[in-house]
C-alpha cells in the first residue's frame, strides 16, 4: 500500500504537529485495516514548514522525501536503520552533504540524492554496502570517493550532470555494475577503469569533452574489452572517429554518436549485427556510411544534420527500419528503393534539396511521422507533400492516369521607392522599344509578360506602387515562390539613404517571405557617369552585407541567450524575476529557439551584382531580361516553374477564370474543384499553387480571408487602388466624372474628399460614387465594403452591432489616413492621468518590440480588427484610446528613436489590484487579434513583454519587463490575472 501525506504549512507549531499526527494516525489506521503493513510512504511539506517523520515506520520499505527543499533529514530517520527501509528518495532537496543519518541505514539497496547541492561524497558511502542503485545526478561533485569501489552489490550508478574530472581506480572493482551514467561531467578522456567492468551493459558518457587525437576526441582501442555493452551513449564528446577495434563490441544494440565530428565509420563496423538503433546526427558525414547497410537488424537510424548528398539504392536492405531521419542534409534525390522500407513509421526529410519524390511513394503507408518542409519540391507539389503520404499517393495515382502538362509561370514582384522606375522598367521588359506612355498615380498593377514565347514561359508581374500610402495593401501581394525585383533609382540614390531605398525593402520582404530571392536593379543609369554607377553599386552591395551581418548577429545573440537559459534549470529561471526568460518553461524556450533557428536559416537570397539599366536608352534591358530568365530556370529555387500539373489542376484554373464576380467564396471554389475532379481536401493545395504562381490571391494564413478566392485580380486591384492614392484631384475626378455637377455639389464633394484625406472618413454613398465602374447594385457595394473590412482596411463607425442601419448613412473610417495625435493616451500610459497625477491603480501593459521592422500597415489593420472589441474609441495617428466595457484600453505605437532601438506596439489597460483580472480580460482579445495578424509575417522577429506595473507606477523610464510567454494568452483569464499579479506586483 502507498500513502502520501502533506505536512501543513506551519508544520513547526504545536497545533499543526497535532494535526499532522492525527492525519498520520488516521492514515495508519486505514492502512492497518486494509493490510497489516505500510510499504511505501511519500511525505511532502510546504516551503516554510518542517517535515516531521511519523513514528512507527518499522514496516516502511520505500521512503520518499523528495521535492521538499530539505537541508537536513527529519529527526528519527536514524531509527529506521533497524526497520525494513530499503529505498530512500531525497531527490530535489537542498542537501550540501549526504546526511550522516543516511550512512547508518545499512540495509538500503537504493538511494536517490539527485538534484541536490552535494559538493562531495565521503568515504562513509562504503557503509551502504547493500546498495544496488545509487543516484547522485545533478549535483556538484568533483570526484568520487575510493570506497565507491567497495559497493560490491552496486548495479546502477548515476553520477550524471556533476563536475567529475577523474574517477578513482577502485571503480574497476564493481563486479555487478550494469548501468553507469557518467554523462555531462568534466572527464576529458575515456576512463581506463571502465574497461574492467565485466558486467557493464549500459554506459552513458555523453557531454564529456574528450581531448585526444589531433582532430578531436578518441576512444582507446582497448574499448573492445567491454564485451557486455548493449547501450553506449557518446553524444557531444568531440569524437572524430571510432577505433578499429570497435566492431568487437558485438553485444551493442543502441549507439548514440550524435553531435561529434565524425565523417566515417571504421571498417568492420558492419559486424555489429545486434545494433538496432544508431544516432549519427550532427556529424560531418558527406557520404552515407556503407557499413550501415550491413546492419540488418537496424530499426532506428538517425543521420540528421550532416552533409549527405546521396542516399544509396541499397537502403532497402535495412528492411526492418521503423525510423529514418535524414533531415538537414544536402540530399537531392531519394532512391526509388526507399518505398520498399515497408515498416517505416517515421520519415524525416526536411531541410534537403529534394525536388521529386520517387513514384509509388504512397507504398510507405505506415509512415505517420512525416516531415518534408524546406525542400524545393516539384513533384508532387509542395502543398501536396506537406499534407502527408495518403495525399501523395492520391496525387501520384491521379498523375499516372492523366496527361500532365507543364505551365511555366512565375510571379515577379517589382518593389522600390516612389519614382524609382518600376513601371517604366516593366514596360521596357514587357513591350520592348514600344513602351506605352505611363499614367501618373496608377497604383498597384498586375500584368502578364510572355518572356519566352517558345517555352510559353510567363511572368505574372506585380508592380507595387512606391507611394507609402499603398503600404497597407502591399503585403497582400507578397507570397512565397515569387522572384522579387528591387528597383533603385541610381541617380537619386545616396549612401545615407540606403535604408529608405534598399534596407527597408529587404526587411519588408524577408519578414513576409523569408528565404525569398531578390534581384536588385539600378535604373536611371543614363543619368550617371560610369564612376558614379560603380561607386553607388558598390555602396549598395556593401551596406546590404553590413545590414545582413548585423541582423544575423542580433539573431545569433538572441539565440545564445535562449540557449543559456535552456541550460539552466527551470527552477532557477522561475525563482528570479530578473533572470532572462523568467518563468518561461523549457517547451516555450525550445519553440523560441526553433524560431530563431528558422530565421537564421531562412535569410533572403540576394543576387549580386546590382544590375544597372537605363529605361531611357534601353541599355542593359536585354541583359536584365536574360538574367531574370536564367534565375527563373533554377529548379531548386523556383520549383513552381517546372511543376508538372495534374489535369485536374489545369481544369480548376480554367474554371476559375470564367466567373465575373469580384471573388469566389470557398464554397464556389470548392464546387468548381468538384467539376475539375478535385475533392475539397485537395483543393487547398491547388489554390495555394495558383496563389504562389501569381494567378490569383488566396490567403490561407488569414482566418477570415481564407474563406475567399480572389480570382479577378485586375478588378480587385482597381478597387483597392481607389482608396490609397491620396490624390485629391484624382478622387474628385472620379466623383464628378460623367456627372454635370453644380457648384454647391462640387464644393460638397470637395469637402468629402478633404475629410477623407485628413481623417480617413467616407460615407457609403460617396464610396459608391468612387467605385462607380465596379458596382451595379447596392448589394455589390455592401459586398465590397465587407471585403474592405475583412482585409482590415476600414470599419464602419456608426453601425450598431448585428443591427442594420435602417437607411441612415453609414460612415467608414480608413485608419491609415488618421493624422492627428491623441495626447491624453500617451499620458495615461506613462502612469499619470490627464492632470498629471499618478494613477492609484495597477497598469497592465503588454509590449511588442520589433527590432528589425514593424510590418507596414500593421497598425492600421490592427486598428480595424479591434473595432468589434472596443467602444468609445478615439483614434490618433499612432494611438487608440478606447474602452472595453467599462475598462479603458490603449493601443500605442512608437517608432525607434535614439537609444531605443526597436519599434514598439503596446496594448494597455488598468484596474485596481483586486480587479486586475478585468484589465487582463479587457486586453486579451486585442492581444489575440494582434497575434493573428502577426501570423501573416512568418519571417518577422519580435518579442513580447509585460511591463512591471510597479515600475510604471513609479514612472520609471525603463520599466522592468517580464517575458510574454509567461502569460497564457488564452481564455484562462483569471489565471492570467493572478500570474500577472504574482509577477508584476509582488515580485518586482
Ligand atoms: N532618364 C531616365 N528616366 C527614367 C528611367 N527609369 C524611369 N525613369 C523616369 O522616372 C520617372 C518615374 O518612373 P516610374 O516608372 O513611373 O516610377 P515608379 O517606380 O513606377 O513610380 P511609382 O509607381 O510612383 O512608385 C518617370 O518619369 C520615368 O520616365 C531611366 O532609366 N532613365
Amino acid at each position: 500500500m502507498v500513502v502520501s501525506m502533506m505536512a501543513s504549512k506551519d508544520g513547526g507549531n504545536n497545533s499543526c504537529d497535532l494535526k499532522t499526527a492525527r492525519l498520520w494516525r488516521d492514515a495508519a489506521l486505514r492502512s492497518r485495516k486494509l493490510r497489516s503493513s505500510l510499504r511505501q510512504l511519500t511525505l511532502t511539506c510546504g516551503e516554510q514548514s518542517k517535515l516531521i517523520l511519523p513514528e512507527d515506520l518499522g514496516d516502511v520499505e520505500v521512503l520518499n522525501l523528495g521535492n521538499n527543499s530539505l537541508e537536513e533529514v527529519p529527526d528519527g530517520l536514524r531509527s529506521l536503520a533497524a526497520g525494513n527501509l530499503h529505498v530512500l528518495i531525497l531527490r530535489r532537496n537542498k542537501f550540501l552533504n549526504v546526511p550522516s543519518a543516511v550512512y547508518e541505514l545499512g540495509r538500503l539497496t537504493e538511494l536517490d540524492m539527485s538534484h541536490n547541492r552535494l559538493t562531495c561524497l565521503t568515504e562513509a558511502v562504503g557503509l551502504l554496502s547493500q546498495l544496488k542503485k545509487l543516484c547522485l545526478s545533478h549535483n556538484q561533485l568533483q570526484t568520487l570517493p575510493r570506497m565507491i569501489g567497495g559497493l560490491l552489490n552496486l548495479e546502477e550508478l548515476d553520477v550524471s550532470f556533476n563536475r567529475i574530472s577523474h574517477l578513482p581506480d577502485t571503480m574497476q572493482g564493481l563486479p555487478r555494475l550494469r548501468t553507469l551514467d557518467l554523462d555531462h561531467n568534466d572527464l576529458c578522456s575515456f576512463p581506463q577503469q571502465l574497461l574492467h567492468l565485466p558486467t557493464l551493459e549500459e554506459l552513458d558518457f555523453s557531454g564529456n569533452k574528450m581531448l585526444g587525437c589531433n582532430c578531436g576526441g578518441s576512444l582507446p582501442e582497448a574499448i573492445k574489452a567491454m564485451k557486455s555493452l548493449k547501450v553506449l551513449w557518446l553524444s557531444s564528446t568531440g569524437l572524430c572517429s571510432l577505433p578499429d577495434s570497435f566492431y568487437e563490441l558485438v553485444s551493442l544494440e543502441s549507439l548514440m554518436l550524435d553531435n561529434n565530428s565524425m565523417s566515417s565509420l571504421p571498417a568492420g563496423f558492419g559486424s555489429l549485427q545486434k545494433l538496432r538503433m544508431i544516432n549519427l546526427s550532427s556529424n560531418s558525414f558527406q557520404d552515407f556510411p556503407e557499413a550501415l547497410l550491413q546492419l540488418h537488424e537496424l530499426e532506428e537510424l538517425y543521420i540528421s544534420r550532416n552533409k549527405l548528398s546521396v542516399v544509396p539504392e541499397e537502403i532497402s536492405r535495412l528492411f526492418r527500419l521503423v525510423t529514418l531521419w535524414l533531415d538537414n542534409n544536402r540530399i537531392r534525390y531519394l532512391p526509388d528503393s526507399i518505398v520498399d522500407l515497408g515498416l517505416l513509421e517515421e520519415l524525416v526529410l526536411q531541410g534537403n534539396q529534394i525536388a521529386i519524390l520517387p513514384d509509388n511513394f504512397g507504398k510507405l503507408s505506415k509512415v505517420n511521422i512525416w516531415k518534408i518542409k524546406d525542400n524545393p519540391l516539384i513533384q508532387p507539389p509542395y502543398e501536396v507533400c506537406m499534407k502527408g503520404i495518403p495525399y501523395i499517393a492520391a496525387y501520384q495515382k491521379e498523375l499516372a492516369h492523366s496527361q500532365p502538362a507543364v505551365k511555366p509561370r512565375l510571379k515577379l514582384v517589382l518593389m522600390g521607392v516612389r519614382d524609382s522606375g518600376k513601371t517604366v522598367l516593366r514596360h521596357c521588359l514587357t513591350e520592348g522599344q514600344q513602351a506605352t506612355p505611363i499614367m501618373a498615380n496608377k497604383g498597384i498593377e498586375v500584368t502578364n509578360w510572355t518572356a519566352d514565347a517558345e517555352r510559353g514561359l510567363t511572368f505574372i508581374v506585380y508592380d507595387l506602387a512606391g507611394d507609402l500610402s499603398y503600404d497597407i495593401i502591399k503585403p497582400f501581394f507578397l507570397s512565397p515562390g515569387a522572384l522579387y525585383v528591387l528597383v533603385v533609382n541610381l541617380k537619386s540614390y545616396i549612401s545615407k539613404h540606403f535604408y529608405m531605398y534598399v534596407g527597408y525593402f529587404l526587411h519588408f520582404i524577408s519578414a513576409k517571405v523569408p528565404h525569398a530571392v531578390v534581384c536588385i536593379v539600378g535604373t536611371h543609369a543614363d543619368l550617371c557617369d560610369e564612376k558614379e554607377i560603380e561607386e553607388k553599386c558598390l555602396d549598395i552591395h556593401h551596406q546590404i552585407s553590413i545590414q545582413e551581418k548585423r541582423d544575423s548577429k542580433t539573431l545569433h545573440n538572441m539565440a545564445e541567450v535562449v540557449d543559456e537559459a535552456l541550460c539552466q534549470d527551470y527552477d532557477m529561471r522561475a525563482s528570479n524575476p530578473h533572470a532572462a526568460f523568467y518563468g518561461v518553461n523549457d517547451k516555450n524556450l525550445r519553440r523560441k529557439k526553433a524560431h530563431f533557428q528558422y530565421l537564421m536559416n531562412n535569410r533572403l537570397q540576394i543576387l549580386s551584382p546590382v544590375l544597372c539599366v537605363s529605361c531611357h536608352n534601353y541599355s542593359n534591358i536585354r541583359r536584365l531580361r536574360d538574367k531574370l530568365l536564367s534565375v527563373a530556370e533554377h529548379r531548386e529555387i523556383f520549383p513552381n516553374l517546372h511543376r508538372v500539373l495534374p489535369k485536374s489542376w489545369q481544369m480548376l484554373e480554367e474554371l476559375h477564370f470564367k466567373p465575373q464576380e469580384l471573388w469566389l467564396t470557398w464554397w464556389d471554389s470548392a464546387r468548381l474543384g468538384l467539376q475539375a475532379g478535385l475533392t475539397e481536401d485537395r483543393l487547398q493545395s491547388a489554390l495555394s499553387y495558383l496563389h504562389e504562381s501569381g494567378k490569383l490571391l488566396y490567403f490561407e494564413d488569414n482566418a477570415t480571408l481564407k474563406e475567399y478566392v480572389f480570382h479577378n485580380l485586375t478588378k480587385l486591384i482597381d478597387i483597392l487602388n481607389v482608396f490609397f492614392q491620396r490624390d485629391a484631384s484624382v478622387l474628385l475626378q472620379k466623383l464628378v466624372s460623367d456627372n454635370k455637377v453644380d457648384e454647391l455639389r462640387s464644393s460638397q464633394l470637395h469637402h468629402y474628399v478633404e475629410g477623407f484625406l485628413l481623417h480617413g472618413l467616407l460615407p457609403n454613398h460617396i464610396i459608391k460614387l468612387l467605385l462607380k465602374p465596379h458596382i451595379k447594385t447596392h448589394h455589390d457595394l455592401q459586398l465590397i465594403l465587407e471585403l474592405l473590412e475583412k482585409m482590415g482596411l476600414c470599419y464602419c463607425i456608426n453601425k450598431p452591432k448585428s443591427k442594420p442601419l435602417n437607411g441612415a448613412t453609414a460612415w467608414y473610417k480608413f485608419p491609415c489616413y488618421v493624422k492627428n495625435e491623441v495626447p491624453h493616451a500617451e499620458a495615461w500610459i506613462n502612469g499619470t492621468n490627464v492632470s498629471g497625477q499618478s494613477l492609484a491603480v495597477e497598469q497592465l501593459q503588454i509590449e511588442y518590440s520589433f527590432p528589425f521592422i514593424f510590418p507596414p500597415g500593421l497598425f492600421a489593420r490592427f486598428s480595424v480588427q479591434i473595432n468589434n472589441h472596443i467602444v468609445q474609441r478615439s483614434d490618433g495617428k499612432f494611438q487608440i484610446f478606447a474602452y472595453r466595457g467599462k475598462v479603458p484600453v490603449v493601443v500605442s505605437f512608437r517608432t525607434a528613436t535614439g537609444s531605443l532601438r526597436s519599434d514598439v506596439l503596446s496594448i494597455s489597460s488598468h484596474a485596481s489590484l483586486p480587479n486586475i483580472w478585468t484589465a487582463w480580460q479587457a486586453i486579451t482579445p486585442l492581444v489575440e487579434e494582434l497575434n493573428a495578424l502577426l501570423q501573416e509575417w512568418p519571417g518577422l522577429h519580435y518579442t513580447v513583454h509585460v511591463l512591471c506595473s510597479k515600475c510604471l507606477k513609479r514612472g520609471s523610464p525603463n520599466p522592468h519587463t517580464f517575458p510574454g510567454a509567461l502569460f497564457p494568452m488564452t481564455s484562462h483569464l483569471t489565471l492570467g490575472g493572478l500570474k500577472f499579479r504574482d509577477a508584476c506586483v509582488a515580485l518586482c
